[in-house]
């Protein structure tokens, strides 16, 4: 479990102070997934720095599994910082070593006996699907190849906590897929912590169980996928569940139009049809995105109704459907 709490950090450039995170608190539970998503500037690389001890937090807390890093010494930094996993947007191998040589590389840094170090070696090698390539070179191998390696020398140290900063921002689509279903199925299969720093929203909806938006140094909205996905102002369901703009043309009708969230069992029920029934009202659908987060269905829906359409009545009945509604024009 990792427990941040109030976390600031303020860089003094020149004669002033810029303050990079500000008062940040988020708590992830033991083997589940937290992505953290923020612009650039955010705040996200201070926050890895401040994880990983690279950078000493101006005030605040850092727990992993009940321990407080923040409290560390000087000199115990490198066993704690052995407690938590790194894997970086570019693998940064030796190129010098092979596969097994690389994952090899922090066992040896910690003392390990020859045979332990071959054991970890070959099991690493098997969990992240790279048995066959043990002898490999870096550059015999492809872009998501090479962050197998970084990912299986991230646990050689069995650490606590793996902390993914921007892991797939360097890949195509189909090897980003692969990379996030290997951490998805990592940290199931071990129970293992995951944080996951990055800017696609494409990463939280493919293997996130929480996730934290971070704004000039601040969590501006977090909670659990499906909780930030039902929030239908919120700019994390807007992200998640995104519907294209669809600006009025000339001689578009001039109808209110509505913005729908439905959720779970209604977003797959038969709204309009009811809606078209029981008010007589046209409906047109200006825009729409069905999307299945944390196992669940989440559709967003823009729609004109009628001119005359009775718009206090509709938003109270689509309220009595559990359909969250937000009138946009
Ligand atoms: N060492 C430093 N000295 C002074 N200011 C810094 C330092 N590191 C970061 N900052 C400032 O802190 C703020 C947050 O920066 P940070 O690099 O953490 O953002 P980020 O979300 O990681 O951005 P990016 O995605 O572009 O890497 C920025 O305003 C940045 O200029």
């Amino acid at each position: 479990m990792i427990t941040v709490t109030d976390l600031r950090k303020v860089y003094r450039q020149g004669d002033r102070d810029v303050t990079a995170l500000d008062g940040v608190s988020l708590s992830v539970p033991k083997g589940s997934i937290h992505g953290i998503i923020g612009h650039s500037g955010a705040g996200k690389s201070t926050l890895v720095r401040c994880l990983t001890l690279l950078d000493r937090p101006t005030s605040g807390s850092v727990t992993i599994d009940g321990r407080e890093l923040t409290a560390v010494k000087d000199s115990e930094i490198r066993s704690a910082r052995r407690r938590i996993g790194m894997v970086f947007q570019h693998a940064n191998l030796m190129d010098s070593r092979t596969a097994a040589a690389n994952i090899a590389h922090p066992l040896e840094l910690a003392g390990a006996k020859k045979q332990v170090i071959q054991d970890k070696v070959s099991d690493l090698l098997r969990l992240v699907g790279l048995e066959s390539f043990a002898g490999a070179y870096p550059a015999q191998l492809s872009g998501g190849q090479k962050q197998r390696v970084g990912i299986a020398r991230a646990l050689a140290s069995d650490p606590d906590i793996l902390l993914c900063d921007e892991p797939t921002s360097a890949l195509d689509p189909g090897t980003t897929d692969d990379i996030l279903d290997l951490i998805s199925d990592l940290s199931h299969r071990l129970g293992l912590t995951v944080l996951i720093i990055t800017h696609e929203m494409n990463v939280v909806k493919r293997i996130c169980d929480s996730v934290s938006l971070l704004e000039a140094g601040r969590v501006a909205e977090h909670g659990p996928l499906n909780e930030v996905a039902s929030n239908l102002g919120g700019r994390l369901a807007k992200a998640l569940i995104p519907l294209p703009a669809t600006p009025l043309l000339p001689g578009d009708p001039t109808g209110p139009v509505l913005e729908l969230l439905l959720t779970g069992g209604n977003a797959t029920e038969p709204v309009l049809s009811a809606l078209t029934r029981r008010f007589d009202t046209d409906v047109n659908v200006l825009a729409g995105s069905v999307e299945t987060l944390a196992g669940r269905r989440f559709g967003r829906l823009r729609i004109q109704l009628d001119v005359h359409t009775d718009m206090t009545a509709v938003t109270d009945y689509l309220a009595d459907q559990g359909v969250a509604v937000e009138v946009a024009a």
